[in-house]
């Protein structure tokens, strides 16, 4: 990059949020395997929105969403879509192999200071606030759309990792720690760099797995894939009718 188109994003990032609206909703995945079934019944339907593939983690995550707002108009708001591992927390409440869940807020689940007993947080002087709320308003918009289209879904806290947690114990550290209600590798990263730019957003995803001692034969990936592409061509579509009104 030049030092002049450089400059050129620096401003762009500085002036996001003043009158940059397009209304255009920007729906992002960290998987091509995630996004590939979501397009094809987008373009199926003629749904306007962007799309975006952040990439696997926290780190990629970050950048490639600030890249996108810093590169584009800013859209009216990001819908996060993906799969999850979901904690065996209390056997009621948990949700199942390919439930869809809402977040209320993204945690960055492994930040701090690694222990025996699970991670402790840095002190936030130290290392900022690990909790990333997202948008009240919006997450009662397609909590709304989610019962008028019959979905049955769970609603809670979801915890953002580098590492997908492999073992049972891991994942009742940090299912009690954060009363989590599933896990993910980009949300909370998602969430920050979204605060930033002042744009809404909301966080959906299916479950493909439990965290619990590693099992691949029991992933439900490609399911939990098809799941979460429809609930959120069937939101976007919604989304975009109530602005048309
Ligand atoms: O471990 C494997 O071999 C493997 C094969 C296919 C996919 C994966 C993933 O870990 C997918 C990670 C991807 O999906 C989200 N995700 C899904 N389940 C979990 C989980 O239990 N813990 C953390 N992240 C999960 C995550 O957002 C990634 O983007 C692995």
């Amino acid at each position: 990059m030049t030092e002049q188109e450089s400059d050129q994003v620096t401003a762009r990032f500085f002036s996001a949020g003043k009158n940059e609206l397009d209304n255009m909703i920007l729906a992002a995945a960290a998987t091509e395997i995630e996004m590939l079934p979501f397009k094809t019944i987008a373009s199926r339907n003629k749904i306007a929105c962007d799309t975006i593939i952040t990439g696997v983690g926290p780190v990629a995550a970050a950048i490639e969403i600030t890249r996108w707002l810093c590169e584009h108009s800013r859209p009216s708001l990001v819908l996060n879509f993906g799969v999850a591992g979901a904690y065996l927390g209390d056997a009621l409440s948990r949700a199942r192999l390919l439930d869809i869940c809402l977040a209320h807020r993204e945690w960055f689940g492994d930040l701090g200071i690694c222990t025996d007993r699970g991670t402790v947080p840095l002190d936030t002087s130290i290392a900022g606030e690990i909790v990333c709320e997202l948008d009240r308003g919006l997450r009662e918009r397609v909590r709304k759309i989610l019962k008028l289209r019959g979905h049955r879904f769970l609603e809670g806290d979801f915890v953002t990792v580098s590492g997908v947690s492999a073992t049972n114990k891991r994942g009742k550290q940090l299912q009690g720690r954060f009363n989590g209600l599933c896990e993910n590798m980009e949300g909370a990263s998602v969430a920050r760099a979204c605060e930033t730019f002042a744009v809404p957003v909301v966080e959906i995803r299916a479950v493909s797995n439990y965290v619990t001692d590693r099992d691949l034969s029991s992933w439900k990936l490609a399911e939990a894939c098809s799941v979460i592409a429809r609930v959120s061509a069937e939101i976007i579509t919604d989304l975009n009718s109530d602005e048309e009104k």
